[in-house]
């Protein structure tokens, strides 16, 4: 009977920290074509603000509680999609003809593909149509080497999408590394007319599940990665910020994986900027004529290696920083670390 009903496309939209993963759903997501798509939503850092930015027709948008989805969170995966699909079923929420889950830069996507995979009711409503992974032309050859995550995104996909082409052209070096650890995902540069919604859906059947492993694969992961919050009680002036974050970029940059926020400066009152830097690189913020959510405080949100809180809250001392949240115990991930030399045998080699 179940046969009948046609399977909802799902696509795994992944990348490491900072690759473009939001700032490209959120052009998926303005397509016309693309309305009608549920968002799943899971960040590494402790506290969510990725969500807040995405916009969709009817906010069919979830924030997954922070934390790794490849081990801690990987159940939450499986509960989420069951029950959208119950609600859209019962008429709760509004229907949707597709879902994407656009993972943490942290995770490894071959546990939480694996996971969806296996559950019997969700194997029976879902065609998995890809999994495509941002690679950052910038950062991403220094990320694939320090990183074990991002090697596995890089494993896994379906399709290789190469982000920040416009700041960087991807080196030789980078596009020979992600053939070897991939040799049958195409290498798109991304495209800037309207044919990115395509490349989430127009792929056919997951190459993963073509090759999925007989078991759980292990999470691959780096050690020494924290990320912790801070808020600022005054508003600075975008000069010192940007001389703070600035200072920290190039002094800790390999170790600064990730910075982002929401800032109000005592220069442009009215508007908040939402700031990003990933490693090296500070961006261009964005600007919002208003909060996001009832919280207008500034925050920061870091995802670091090696850099202590006492360091962070010292360097931002002239906007009164304080610590905001932190992560409930649990986040961090205790799988054994991958050698990356093994990454390429983790889907499809067997
Ligand atoms: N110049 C340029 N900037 C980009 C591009 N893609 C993303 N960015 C910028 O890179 C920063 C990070 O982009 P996000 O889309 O937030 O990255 P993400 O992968 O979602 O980040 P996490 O969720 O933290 O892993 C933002 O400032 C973006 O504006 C690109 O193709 N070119």
């Amino acid at each position: 009977m179940t046969s009948a009903v046609p399977k909802i496309p799902i696509a795994l939209l992944t990348g490491f920290l900072g690759s473009g993963k939001t700032t490209l759903l959120k052009a998926i997501l303005a397509a016309p074509d693309m309305a009608g798509t549920a968002v799943i939503i899971n960040e590494a850092g402790d506290a969510s603000l990725d969500h807040l930015l995405v916009e969709t027709v009817d906010e069919a948008i979830y924030a997954l509680p922070s934390g790794c989805l490849c081990c801690v969170r990987r159940l939450d995966i499986v509960t989420t999609v069951r029950s959208l699909l119950e609600r859209r079923d019962d008429g709760t929420i509004q229907p949707f003809d597709r879902i994407v889950i656009e993972t943490s830069g942290l995770a490894d996507p071959a546990p939480i593909l694996y996971t969806l995979a296996v559950d019997p009711m969700l194997g029976h409503r879902l065609a998995f149509s890809a999994v495509v992974t941002l690679v950052d032309a910038v950062a991403g050859g220094g990320s694939l080497e320090r990183h074990p995550e991002a090697a596995a995104q890089v494993a896994v996909a379906d399709r290789l999408l190469l982000s920040k082409t416009d700041l960087r052209a991807p080196s030789p070096d980078l596009l020979a590394r992600l053939a070897a650890l991939n040799p049958w995902a195409p290498q798109i540069t991304l495209p800037t007319d309207g044919a990115l919604a395509k490349l989430l859906f127009d792929v056919g059947l997951s190459g993963f599940l073509e090759r999925m492993p007989a078991a759980l694969p292990k999470p691959a992961h780096s050690f020494g990665i924290e990320t912790f919050s801070i808020t600022l009680r005054s508003a600075p002036t975008r000069l010192a910020f940007a001389m703070a974050l600035g200072r920290l970029a190039s002094e800790r940059g390999e170790d600064l994986l990730r910075v982002k926020g929401l800032v109000e400066f005592a220069d442009r009152p009215g508007f908040v900027g939402v700031m990003h830097a990933v490693q090296h690189t500070l961006y261009r913020p964005q600007w919002l004529d208003r909060w996001p959510d009832e919280d207008e405080r500034s925050r920061l949100v870091f995802i670091v290696r090696g850099v202590g809180l006492d360091d962070i809250l010292a360097r931002f001392a002239f906007a009164d920083p304080r610590p905001w949240q932190k992560l409930p115990p649990g986040f961090a991930c205790d799988a054994p670390p991958v050698p990356l030399a093994s990454l390429s045998a983790l889907p499809g080699d067997a």
